[in-house]
């Protein structure tokens, strides 16, 4: 058995700074022909990103990945970014319906710039057969496959046809997977993602499990292109999800996708619902990650994104955080 380990095991070591500020460090990343200010895209969630969010996101350089949860809002919202000069980027799943809508897409002409497909155990034909129709018939668009924890799964998608592939089974602030089923990623998603990324010939990204700003930085470092984040995206007030109010104290909703609450049955839930304390703005946030990670950089000794990619570290067991709670 392999030795493993995730984000709180794991520190990065300083290399000498090269830059006069961290001003100079550049945070942007390339994927898919386009150019973004940060490695990070919010989770394709119902709480977490909607059509508001979406072009605040696509309008300030920040990629982003519509949920698929609203199907019939789709072609609308596809053609709406476009008419702003927006990308438009959109998730599907792998059911038959789901066949008949690229086809659609392709009768009318419209290509999405990137389509992730969504599925929790994405190392399964029903994905590699989707990647193929969406290749045959919309052959410009990006695709990203997932949800994926193995070496294996990784080499398959991409010999699919799969731009990029997302990894992370389990490790998500709502998901209960590793608890109903015994299986996936979570407690070793750092280690997983970069088993994953060394059998990676396209772009990882790391999905689940980025508690820090920190996080981001280790999951560049172990081989991620971009991290996917929902929990830290999660309780904004351009967040999607309902505003309770408790004991005099704010709150916002954050749940599954395949909660309870998300499917409005109770079948193969392996996902719950919580609530999260209001953080205040967006882009408070986006401001507060580029800084932490712009930080990252100049740690690293070195003025762009690579630098991380390059720097030793250390396992240090579940230490990091002295016993402090995270924030
Ligand atoms: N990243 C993660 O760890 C996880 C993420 N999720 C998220 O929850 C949402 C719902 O996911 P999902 O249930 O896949 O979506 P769907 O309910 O749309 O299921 C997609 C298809 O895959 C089948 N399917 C799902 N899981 C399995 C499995 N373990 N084995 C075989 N077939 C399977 C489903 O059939 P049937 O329902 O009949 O089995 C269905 O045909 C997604 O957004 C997903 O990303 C969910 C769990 C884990
Ligand atoms: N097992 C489940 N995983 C889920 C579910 N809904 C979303 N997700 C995954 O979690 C990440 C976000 O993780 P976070 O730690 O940043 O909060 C998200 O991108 C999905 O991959 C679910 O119901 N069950």
């Amino acid at each position: 058995m392999k030795k493993v380990f995730d984000y709180e095991d794991i520190q990065l070591i300083p290399a000498k700074c090269i830059v006069d500020s961290r001003s100079e460090c550049d945070t942007s990343v390339a994927l898919g022909g386009h150019t973004f200010k940060l490695p990070v895209v919010p989770a394709n969630m119902q709480t977490i990103i909607d059509e508001k969010v979406a072009i605040y996101l696509a309008e300030n350089g920040y990629f982003y990945i519509m949920h698929r949860f609203e199907p019939e809002k789709r072609l609308a919202f596809i053609k709406d970014m476009h008419s702003r000069g927006l990308i438009a980027s959109i998730s599907v799943g792998v059911k038959e319906e789901e066949y008949a809508f690229v086809q659609q897409l392709a009768d009318e002409r419209i290509t999405p710039d990137f389509i992730t497909i969504d599925i929790a155990h994405g190392h399964s034909n029903a994905v590699i057969k989707m990647i193929q129709h969406i290749k045959q018939y919309l052959p410009n668009c990006f695709v990203i496959a997932g949800n994926v924890g193995t070496p294996e799964a990784v080499r398959d998608l991409e010999n699919a046809g799969a731009d990029a592939t997302k990894v992370g089974i389990g490790p998500g602030k709502v998901c209960i997977t590793k608890i109903k089923t015994g299986f996936g990623t979570g407690g070793w998603q750092l280690a997983a993602l970069r088993l994953c990324a060394k059998a990676a010939s396209k772009p990882i990204i790391a999905d689940g499990g980025i508690r820090t700003h920190g996080d981001i930085a280790k999951s560049i470092r172990f081989g991620a292109s971009m991290v996917m984040i929902g929990s830290l995206f999660a309780g904004h007030e351009e967040s999607p999800g309902a505003t309770i109010e408790k004991d005099g104290k704010l709150y916002k909703e954050y749940f599954g996708s395949a909660s309870e609450f998300q499917k409005g049955e109770k079948k193969n839930v392996e996902g719950k619902k919580m609530i999260v304390e209001h953080k205040g703005s967006l882009e408070d946030t986006l401001i507060e990650m580029e800084q932490d990670l712009q930080s990252s950089i100049s740690y690293a000794g070195g003025n762009k994104l690579e630098a991380i990619r390059k720097v030793d570290y250390v396992i240090v067991k579940n230490s990091i955080f002295n016993g402090d709670k995270v924030y």
